[in-house]
């Protein structure tokens, strides 16, 4: 997948405007998760493990909010031969686009249908597997009920909910303890106090992270029987619920 490197918070700004997935992000958008996420790319290799489990023959995979694709990419490398279909979607033309052109790029028997569209206005039906992977933080926290009711109501019995989302913590220290791991983690991948400062500026109104604990609630209100988290490097983490 290709990408540019990502210096879109690099100069001073006088104003700083909410963050948007527009073309500019979605130029750079690979090197920028990679950059920014403690282990984007563990997590994704990860999801292709959990399909080989979770998909089972002639049901649904849904990648809701996929941007440039990795997660539908690794997963379809893993359901080949089981009549498996991907629904992958996203609300930025601009990722969707760019998603095109990388699944394209190689051959496989699993169909994926790419929708630009609103991921709380789609139908979810048939499916062993839901990934949310860094999408739920951006939805209004009012929408998130909703959206799991959905997913669990779509999910056939056995199936898997996949979600990774950077956390918040109760635990004042612990939560300035791990922000600062994150800051520390952003400088080592060579990012600047101002591009740094600036992009917390620019995602403030957009990305409302919850706590573990309001995550489980919310997944457990909903019905999902088993939870746990897999997967966690400093605040980000990735979650299993399973119906
Ligand atoms: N309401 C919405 N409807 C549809 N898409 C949305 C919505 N809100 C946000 N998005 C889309 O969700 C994606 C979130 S990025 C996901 C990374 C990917 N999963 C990955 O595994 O590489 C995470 C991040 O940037 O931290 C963006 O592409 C948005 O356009
Ligand atoms: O960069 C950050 O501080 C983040 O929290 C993660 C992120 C990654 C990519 C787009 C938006 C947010």
């Amino acid at each position: 997948m290709k990408s540019s490197q990502d210096n879109i918070f690099a100069h001073a700004c006088e104003n700083i405007a909410d963050f948007q997935f527009d073309e500019k992000v979605a130029g750079v958008f690979n090197d920028m998760i990679k950059r920014s996420v403690p282990g984007y790319s563990q997590i994704i290799n990860t999801l292709g493990a959990f399909a080989q489990k979770y998909a089972s023959p002639d049901s649904h995979i849904y990648d809701l909010g996929c941007s440039l694709g990795a997660a539908t990419l690794t997963i379809r490398r893993h359901v080949e031969n089981r009549n498996c279909r991907i629904i992958a979607v996203d609300n930025s033309q601009s990722m969707i686009e760019r998603c095109n052109e990388n699944l394209s790029a190689y051959v496989s028997d699993t169909p994926v249908d790419l929708v630009c569209g609103d991921i709380r206005d789609i139908n979810i039906e048939n499916a062993s597997m839901v990934i949310l992977n860094f999408t739920m933080q951006f939805l209004a926290p009012s929408d998130r009920d909703e959206l799991v009711k959905k997913i669990y109501q779509g999910l056939n019995p056995g199936g898997i909910l996949v979600l990774s989302e950077k956390l918040n913590f109760e635990d004042e220290e612990i939560q300035a303890l791990l922000y600062d791991l994150h800051l520390d983690f952003k400088r080592a991948n060579g990012y600047s106090e101002l591009e740094i400062s600036q992009k917390r500026s620019s995602l403030e109104n957009v990305m409302k992270p919850d706590t573990l604990l309001q995550h489980e609630q919310r997944l457990r209100k909903h019905g999902f029987m088993h939870f746990n988290i897999w997967f966690q490097c400093f605040n980000f983490s990735s979650m299993v619920a399973i119906k």
